[in-house]
């Protein structure tokens, strides 16, 4: 079954289309990421997910469920993570989950065990207000767990965090899916997203322009490998001549050092071995495959156009 799908999905707000007819699947047991700019709509299609905000036009399917019709069905079966959380200040991290508890009525939740998988136990009986940025995000985190959702919904999960903050809600993220939890969440962080998701959807401008694993989307785009080489003896001539070199798309030298990148059919063997037969002596090499933060600009950017 699909965990989410969305059909022609728009939301108009004005003369603002912030959702532009998307259409997408998620299928269950997926990590799946959703990228895109500032203001690209991810936040809209996720309120229409929660029944937050209503579609112009289109639908929205969760768990088999209708995002609107359903949307209390669709409620009881999800945990989610929302873009601005709110702890109260006032209230322990346990008396946080037993709100949840008390005002979802879920039987027979292990409050303890779910504070253990966030790592926050040690802290369960303490006021929230007290804890640090990470400790709220883990505690909101604990909150969507409860109840064990089928799916969980999260809108940028890593804001705020620092490094081991951000692993660490990564490693929640793994966790939970290897027990089954389909995971569909927001984020900017493109590292965090190339890590532990299954597919990627990017979009921009309210409209879907890419969806595929990262190795597929890596597939999509031209330039997607850098070689740099530490050479000896190497010339401009040398440079021209692997430039023009079938799948490279450019060759630059400078001092002992020369940058080549190629397309995704180009082998970085054949323009080393194609050094190495002009004389030209080869230190050291590093490539550079072209990380998802490469493909996010390649795809959200608008290309100039040139006057005619
Ligand atoms: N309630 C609203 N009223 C009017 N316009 C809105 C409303 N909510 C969102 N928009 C507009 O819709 C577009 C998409 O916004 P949305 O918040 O969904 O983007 P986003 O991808 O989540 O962005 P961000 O990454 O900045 O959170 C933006 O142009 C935004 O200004």
């Amino acid at each position: 079954m699909t965990a989410i799908e969305l059909d022609g999905l728009t939301k108009r707000y004005g003369d603002v289309l912030a959702v532009d007819g998307l259409d997408l699947q998620v299928e269950e047991g997926e990590i799946f990421g959703f990228l895109g700019p500032n203001g690209a709509g991810k936040s809209t299609t996720i309120d229409v997910l929660l029944d937050f905000v209503r579609p112009t036009s289109g639908s929205a399917t969760v768990l088999g469920l209708d995002a609107q019709a359903d949307s209390l069905r669709v409620r009881e079966r999800i945990g989610v993570l929302p873009d601005a959380f709110h702890v109260y200040d006032r209230l322990t991290g346990r008396q946080h989950l037993q709100f949840v508890v008390d005002s979802k009525d879920i039987d027979g939740a292990d409050v303890d065990e779910i504070l253990e998988r966030v790592s926050i136990a040690e802290a369960a009986d303490r006021k929230a207000g007290g804890y640090s940025k990470g400790m709220r995000q883990r505690l909101v985190l604990a909150m969507a767990l409860l109840g064990d959702p089928d799916l969980l919904i999260l809108d940028e999960p890593s804001t705020g965090l620092d490094p081991n903050g951000a692993r660490q809600m990564r490693e929640i993220i793994e966790a939970e899916n290897d027990r089954g939890t389909t995971v569909f969440f927001s984020s900017h962080i493109m590292e965090q997203v190339e890590a532990i998701c299954d597919r990627v959807a990017i979009i921009n401008r309210g409209r879907l322009v890419a969806v595929d694993s990262i190795d597929g989307l890596r597939g999509q785009t031209e330039t997607v490998t850098t070689l740099t080489i530490d050479v000896g003896g190497a010339d401009a001539d040398d440079a021209e001549a692997i430039r023009n070199r079938i799948y490279v798309t450019s060759a630059a030298l400078e001092g002992d050092r020369m940058e080549v990148t190629l397309t995704r059919d180009g082998s970085k063997f054949e323009v080393l071995k194609a050094l190495d037969e002009r004389g030209v002596e080869i230190r050291d090499f590093a490539i550079d495959e072209s990380s998802l933060e490469d493909l996010f600009a390649e795809y959200t950017t608008e290309k100039q156009e040139v006057p005619q």
